[in-house]
């Protein structure tokens, strides 16, 4: 039956429980930390890593089988160490789907993430903003998601399940706890970043890399998106099949273009310039947010 189950994780370009063990274990026999956070950090918002203490760090080229990022503004580094007094593990860069990843590939890093002992998974994305009453350089607490690719059949669940990883029909309405979207709004305003902008909202991932056309930011305004993106659903989705809590967040990069023929155009140096400018802030509340975070014990 195993054998069925890896034959098909293949032909969908997935890896099977015994090789992402394997490389897992492969991980562990090199790295001292056990990491019971992880953190993807999107684009340009690699810099979170420089607050990361006691540091391990492996390339994504050094781990035979990672999916290495090929993007600017993705370093493509795991970085092992102490945040917030909390041993972590956060991968400066992740992978995307255009990039030519299949999906189950994209999300590899959350399965490596479980087997190495992560409970929670902290995710963070540069994306534009479809609701009109966000300005470049707002964050947005991710409540919920639009998993666009996913209504197509790309699903990084897609192909056969193994129990090992979580069960075949994962509930995924519950991925974004109210727990870690309450514990970020406190520390938020402890941090005194109330004013700054700070929203709780949508995010919809759609393929890429093309930007998107206006009239598909108007359908995605109409439908009730807030952020959109290219990345962030699939790590997510395998997140919650695995069970892990996750908390996300969106750093505005970019408005998207809602008016035909307007002179502006989305593009990937602005989205880099914004998180450059907004990311301190970003750093400081993940930072404050795992200080006095509650890490549960496993079941
Ligand atoms: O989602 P992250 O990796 O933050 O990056 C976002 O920014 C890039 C486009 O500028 C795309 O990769 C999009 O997904
Ligand atoms: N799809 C998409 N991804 C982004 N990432 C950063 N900005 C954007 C955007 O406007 N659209």
């Amino acid at each position: 039956m195993m054998e069925i189950a890896n034959a098909a994780n293949g032909e969908n370009g997935g890896t099977s429980y015994e090789e992402a063990k394997k490389l897992a274990d492969d991980i562990m026999a090199r790295i001292k930390c056990r990491p019971v956070v992880g953190i993807i950090c999107g684009s340009g918002l690699g810099e979170l890593a420089n607050m990361v203490t006691d540091t391990e760090i492996m390339g994504y080229e050094e781990i035979p089988g990672f999916p290495v990022s090929t993007v600017p503004g993705h370093a493509g580094k795991l970085v092992f160490g102490q945040l917030g007094g909390k041993p972590v593990v956060l991968m400066k860069g992740r992978v995307h789907f255009y990039e030519g990843f299949t999906m189950q590939k994209t999300a590899l890093p959350i399965r490596i993430m479980k087997l190495l002992g992560v409970q929670i998974l902290i995710v963070t994305n540069a994306a534009g903003g479809i609701n009109q009453e966000y300005e470049i350089g707002d964050l947005m607490i991710i409540k919920d998601h639009i998993n666009m690719p996913g209504f197509a059949g790309m699903n990084p669940l897609h192909g056969q399940n193994d129990e090992r990883f979580g069960p075949r029909f994962p509930a995924i309405s519950k991925a974004y706890t109210k727990r870690l979207r309450d514990h970020a709004k406190t520390t938020a305003k402890s941090l005194g970043f109330e004013g700054f902008r700070i929203h709780e909202g949508v995010y919809c991932m759609l393929a890429g890399p093309s930007f998107e056309t206006v009239t598909e930011c108007k359908f995605l305004n109409m439908i009730g998106v807030d952020v959109t993106g290219m990345s962030t659903c699939p790590e997510v989705v395998v997140a919650a099949h695995c069970g892990m809590e996750v908390f996300g967040m969106s750093l505005v990069t970019n408005k998207v273009v809602m008016q035909y023929d307007s002179e502006q155009v989305a593009n990937h140096e602005e989205v880099l310039e914004t998180g450059a400018l907004r990311s301190k802030d970003l750093q400081k509340l993940v930072a404050a947010m795992l200080t006095t975070l509650e890490i549960k014990s496993q079941p």
